[in-house]
């Protein structure tokens, strides 16, 4: 029996992981589920999986939580994050929060020795160097859940990374892709959040429709598998069947192809290196779909995925600060304070401002990331 802590259990991925549990009770049981606010969506969870540890993100939420349902231990903020996912009685730490905020857990995990599937990609963004330094030192697996990674993952099973070519991310294009930059001026929030192919948490919805999630993708991929900006290329392919691609030296390349369903993913990482009946997802009927398109990525269309490649070959605190600005200026627009063109305005003039700091520690970090958004916040009051 495996004991999962899940961190983001209300979340896209947070339910997804709890359905791929649910269907694998004789191996998988929650030991700790953390959440934010949403005590609505977490009440039945809990009654559910009836973990042993709750972990709320304030302590208003913990009163509440505690008036409508006397539970088990509640822990709080941060502090209770990094707890139950350092926890000696937590064997996979699922990490699928929504943004830097899951930096210090993951890190913290690591270094108690704990396997981690990631989904919260904004962690290796904003700090990657440092997960990656302690993850080799510790020797941990970090299990890709992101559906490229997965497939990325998938594809180098049995091969040698140093044998890489190039990446072949794919992106879909988002919500926008057959509109002209002109036309994105007047787009609106409920348009932005109609993702064409996948059905996914708010901000990441948002960020595939600025082409800010693949950016943020192609920072995840070159820390994952230790692969050059260089050999990172991007591509349009609109159906979302090819999950990713790699090609190797000899030219050879391998994709993973599967339908828009984040349980296989999910479960990979659960279940990695072997693969378990996932009877709920339907298998991919390439008969019907009878044709795939691949086109060109063009950068000036979506600035967010240029500014993404400088940041990551700027390398430094860059990233922090294009993760950053990112997260402030989507959770604006998420509010309707901004328009959608201003989210890659902001980005862009935090990064022209940032001076940047090479090899920074922890504490740089976490100063930037909060200064950063601080300032997006108060740019547009
Ligand atoms: N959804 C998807 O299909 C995919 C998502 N990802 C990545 O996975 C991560 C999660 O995405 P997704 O599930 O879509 O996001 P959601 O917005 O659906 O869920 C986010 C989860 O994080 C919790 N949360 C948010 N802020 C905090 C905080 N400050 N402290 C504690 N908990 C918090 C939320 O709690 P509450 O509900 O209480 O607010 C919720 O449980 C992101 O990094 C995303 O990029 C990657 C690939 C695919
Ligand atoms: C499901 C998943 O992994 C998302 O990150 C997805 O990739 C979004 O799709 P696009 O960014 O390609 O629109
Ligand atoms: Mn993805």
């Amino acid at each position: 029996m495996k004991y999962i802590t899940l961190l983001g259990a209300t979340g896209s991925i947070g339910l997804q992981t709890l359905d791929v549990i649910r269907q694998h009770q004789d191996l998988f049981t929650v030991h700790a589920l953390a959440f934010g606010k949403n005590i609505a969506k977490a009440i039945p969870l809990i009654k559910e999986f009836k973990p042993k540890k709750i972990v709320v993100q304030d302590w208003e939420t913990l009163q509440r939580l505690e008036m409508e349902y006397a539970t088990s231990e509640i822990l709080v903020g941060n502090e209770g994050m990094i707890e139950v996912s350092m926890d000696c009685e937590t064997d996979i730490l699922v990490n699928a929060v929504l943004g830097s905020v899951g930096l210090d857990a993951t890190l913290r995990a690591i270094e108690a020795n704990k396997t981690i599937a990631i989904a919260n990609k904004e962690t290796l963004v904003t700090a990657g160097h440092l997960v990656m330094e302690k993850a080799r030192k510790h020797q941990v697996h970090l299990l890709p859940i992101d559906s490229e990674h997965s497939a990325i993952f998938q594809c180098l099973q049995g091969e040698n990374n140093k044998e890489i070519n190039r990446l072949i991310l794919t992106a879909s294009g988002g919500s926008f892709r057959d509109k002209t930059r002109a036309e994105l001026e007047y787009v609106t929030l409920e348009d932005a959040l109609q993702h064409p192919n996948w059905s996914m948490g708010a901000k990441v919805t948002i960020d595939s429709a600025t082409m800010m999630n693949k950016g943020l993708e192609v920072i995840e991929a070159h820390w994952l598998f230790g692969v050059s900006y260089q050999a990172i290329d991007v591509i349009l392919h609109k159906e979302s069947i090819v999950h990713s691609m790699v090609e190797f030296d000899d030219k050879s390349i391998m994709a993973q192809l599967g339908t828009t369903d984040m349980r296989t993913p999910i479960q990979y990482a659960l279940t990695y290196p072997s693969r378990l009946p996932l009877p709920q997802t339907n298998s991919l009927d390439l008969i019907e779909i009878g044709k795939l398109h691949f086109e060109e990525m063009k950068f000036e269309r979506f600035p967010c995925l240029k500014m993404a490649y400088e940041a990551g070959k700027t390398g430094g605190t860059m990233p922090t600060v294009l993760n950053a600005a990112n997260e402030a200026a989507v959770s604006l627009f998420l509010q309707k304070k901004i328009s959608f063109l201003q989210i890659e305005k902001l980005v862009e003039n935090e990064l022209t401002q940032h001076y940047v700091i090479d090899h920074p520690e922890l504490e740089a970090i976490q100063v930037i990331d909060k200064e950063t958004r601080k300032r997006v916040v108060s740019s547009v009051k």
